[in-house]
Formats: C-alpha cells, structure tokens, sequence
C-alpha cells in the first residue's frame, strides 16, 4: 500500500520532516496548550501550559486516561475515529470557551494512530470577535432555550379547574388521585369539556412538575409526518427531513408528562410503535437504529367511543388496555348547569384581564338563557359566545339581548326533530312551544312566565312579537 507521504514524495525528505517537527515546536509554543491521545483516544502526553489551564497539578495523574475523563467536550476521539482533522472550533470546558484545533496523527502507511489538539483561544487575537459573537450567540440560545422550558411546564393547576358542580368536584378527586402515579391516564369527554387543563393540572400536582409538560395533538399532523413528530429524527432520514437532526416529542418530554390528545384518531402502526415506548421507553427515532431511552409519563384523552373504535378494529385493544388504568371522564357542561356560573363569571374575567378592561357582569335573564343552553362545544364555545358578546356590549352588563346574534337560540333537545326544516324554523318551533308551556303553567301571566323562562319580561314581550304570539 502507498502512504499519504509517498503519494506525495516526501518519505525522504529530511528538510521537510525537520520543518514539520520546528513548526509544531512553535505552533505549540504559539498556543495555549497542546495535547496528544493515542489510537484508543488516551491521554499520551500534555504540554505544561495545557495542564496548568485545565488546572492538573502532575501529567502521570492523567497520562492513559480517556480524554474524555478530563476534557469532557473533547472531539479527539472522532478525529481518531474519522482520520478527519476539525480545523477549527469552539470547545466547551467547565464555564471557558477554548478555540481548538484538532488533527489526526498518522503513520507512514497512512493509518491513524492518535491525534493532537491545539488550544488557540487568547493568542490568536483574530479569533477574539468570532469568540464574542458565538459567546453572544450561545447566551441567547440559553435564554430562548429558558423560555421554552417555562412555555412547557404546565401552566394550569387544579385551581385554575373552575366548577362547583358535584361533577366536577368528582373528575378533580379523580386527578389528584392519577397525579400521585406513575400510570398513564386516559381522559375522556366531549370536545372542550377541559381535558387539556385537566391533563396540565395533573402535570404540574405531579412529582414530574419540574419537567417538562409537552401537548401533541394526533389529528392535527399529516399522518406521512407523525413518526417523525412523536420520534424525531436523525439528518436525511426521509425526503424532505432537514439536514440536522430533530428531537420528537417522546423526547421533549423526557422527565415530564406528554399529553397526546385525540389518541383515538392516531393510525394503528403508531399505536404499536406507542404501546412499545409505553412498555419500555425506548424508541428509535426516523432513519436511525439507536435506542433512545426516555422517561415520559403519557396522559391520553380522546372525544371519541374507545370501546366502539376497538370493535370497529381502529383502536388496539392492547393498547387501550394499557392506558385504561386511570380513566377520568369529564362530562359534558349540559349535564353540569351548575358550572355554567361560575365558568361564565371566571372565564369574563380572564376577557377582560386581556382586554385591559372591567369584566362585564352577566344579567340575570342572560344567565338563565346559557344555562338552558346545550353547549355542544362545551366550554370553549362558553368562552367563544361570551367573547363575541362582550364586542358587542357597550355598557358594565351583558343582558341576554346581546346573544341573540350569537347563540343559536334556546334548546329544548327533548322535542322530536322534523328533518325537512331549516335550522332557523326548527329552533323558532321548539321556541314557540317552550313559551307556550311557560304561559299555560303560569296561567296565561306573562310576568310569571317570563320568572319561569328566566328571561326579563321585556325579553319575553319581544319574542312573542318576533315568533308571532302576542
Ligand atoms: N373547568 C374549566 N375551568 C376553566 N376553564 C375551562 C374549564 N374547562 C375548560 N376550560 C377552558 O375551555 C377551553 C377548552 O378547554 P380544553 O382545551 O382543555 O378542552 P379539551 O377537552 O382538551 O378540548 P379538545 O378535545 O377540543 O382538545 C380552554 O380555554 C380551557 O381553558
């Protein structure tokens, strides 16, 4: 085989073996320091100003030693590895920055047989603004870096939860009790019944509270992207995957809670691929055949009939076994009335706060029209109707007038439905029939009707006049 010299015709050349070892005698007095590891990436010698700056009283004490015992941050052993110099670079040690520079040693048929690392930081003043502007850099990284870990704890508590219902009451007991495990849990309910804050109020009771709290949302990723987004990726795994490396949310999680809403939607292989992580913890990110192990407490929710899915054949029955032990079912709010108060009055406020104005106060009429409502959105739509009729008050009280243009009217869910009416003529029709039933209960009195209805008895004259009964 021809060596690296002999390709390049300098095996015999006394002159320039000479000039090599002066310049290296120089280069090393140039630098900082200068360090030497043999083909296993041990410590085979360091010079006197290296040892003194990583503050090593004698060299025999870390001779033989892995480097990475004590320069943590040290590339050596790829250089070693790879036969690859890294000419230039910034290297981590305790709080310092060192520039370094690194560069395979070879032997005459060309195989690696250690490396030298170069300190160049401090001599070389032209390296100072590169040094400032990665130290500037790395200071803002950490502080973004800061800000996300606030953004992923959880930001809600169980008093954040608002409800004097005995339903709610029961899912918060419910809760407590899944925050002091270690199991998952599966929380069930309508859309916006509140499984989210559920899950983030969980998270921050937890012993994991200090971690991170990471929400991913199975429905809303395109399904050619959700591995990639659950397990990460390493660079080039996939068309279309960035150069660099990305971490999935199994790892963001690591030491936290990830909250995987609308487990029911995921597709089954990723239901396979979960109950492993689940099982053991460990996953293989996209493109990569490394085990990463994490530790990630799971809090699933879904909207939709697990037991339904798992006969329709979408939902593993394995997999569902292994979330239903702590179950929390949230219940819709028309089966909590009573919430519908304090959650208007709490969720007003928290409006208001954004706005930088007084909350509004609700009038009575307007509470008993939400409270006879069916909010098949639940507490979302609570807060979206409030909103949209807080724009349109102008004075301190939102009467019911103000949802007019904002709720679909009241529901009487119990009536039968007659399919071939528009929305508009089917509500007008069970209007007209819940205020007919008032006015015959109330023997004809409007003023008691309009008591019964909760509504003001203004309010009541107008319907009848807009339905066609006064
Ligand atoms: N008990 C509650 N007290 C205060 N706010 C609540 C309550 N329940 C729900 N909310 C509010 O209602 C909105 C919807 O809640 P959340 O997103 O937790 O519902 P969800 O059940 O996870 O919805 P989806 O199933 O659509 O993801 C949020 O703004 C949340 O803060």
């Amino acid at each position: 085989m021809v060596s690296r010299n002999e390709r390049h015709g300098v095996d015999d050349n006394k002159s320039y073996r000479r000039a090599i070892s002066e310049l290296f005698g120089q280069f090393e007095a140039l630098c900082e320091g200068a360090i030497g590891v043999d083909k296993h990436s041990r410590i085979a010698w360091i010079n006197d100003p290296y040892r003194e700056l990583l503050g090593i009283e004698r060299i025999v004490d870390i001779v033989g030693l892995d480097v990475e015992d004590i320069i943590p941050e040290s590339q050596l052993r790829t250089v070693v590895e790879t036969g690859r110099p890294i000419l230039l670079d910034i290297m981590q040690f305790g709080h310092r920055q060192f520039v370094v520079s690194r560069l395979p040693l070879l032997d005459k048929s060309g195989s690696v047989v250690g490396a030298v690392g170069f300190v160049l930081y401090d001599r070389v003043d032209q390296l100072k603004p590169l040094v400032n502007k990665f130290e500037q850099l790395q200071k803002e990284l950490d502080h973004v870096r800061q800000e996300l870990a606030v953004e992923r704890r959880a930001r809600f508590g169980f008093s954040n939860i608002v409800g004097n219902s005995a339903a709610i009451q029961e899912v918060k007991r419910l809760a407590r009790r899944a925050a002091q495990s270690e199991s998952p849990v599966l929380i069930l309910g309508e859309t916006g019944t509140g499984k989210e804050l559920l899950a983030q109020a969980i998270h921050a009771t937890s012993s994991r509270n200090s971690g991170p709290f990471v929400a991913v949302n199975a429905s809303a990723i395109p399904e050619n992207l959700v591995e990639a987004e659950f397990f990460g990726y390493v660079p080039g795994a996939f068309t279309g995957a960035s150069t660099k490396a990305r971490e999935g949310k199994f790892k963001l999680a690591d030491r936290g809670t990830l909250f995987l809403d609308e487990i029911g939607d995921m597709a089954p292989q990723l239901q396979v691929k979960l109950l492993r992580v689940l099982e053991e913890q460990v996953f293989e990110p996209l493109g990569s055949d490394k085990s990463v192990r994490v530790n990630v407490r799971l809090v699933a929710a879904t909207s939709r009939n697990l037991e339904q899915e798992m006969e329709a054949g979408r939902f593993r029955r394995d997999l569902y076994y292994r979330l239903n032990v702590l179950t929390v079912k949230v219940p819709p709010l028309r089966e909590r009335v009573d919430d519908v108060a304090p959650l208007a009055e709490a969720l007003l406020e928290t409006h208001a706060r954004n706005q930088g104005m007084l909350p509004l106060e609700l009038t009575d009429d307007a509470l008993a029209l939400l409270m006879s409502y069916s909010w098949p959105g639940n507490v979302r739509e609570l807060r979206n109707v409030l909103e949209r009729a807080s724009v349109a008050c102008e004075g301190t009280q939102l009467s019911a007038d103000k949802f007019l243009n904002v709720l679909p009217s009241l529901q009487t869910p119990f009536l039968p439905v007659n399919r071939s009416q528009s929305l508009a003529d089917a509500l007008a029709c069970r209007e007209r029939e819940v205020i007919k039933e008032a006015l015959a209960a109330a023997g004809g009195s409007k003023p008691v009707a309009a008591r019964a209805l909760r509504i003001s008895r203004s309010r009541l004259y107008e319907r009848l006049r807009i339905l066609g009964l006064s």
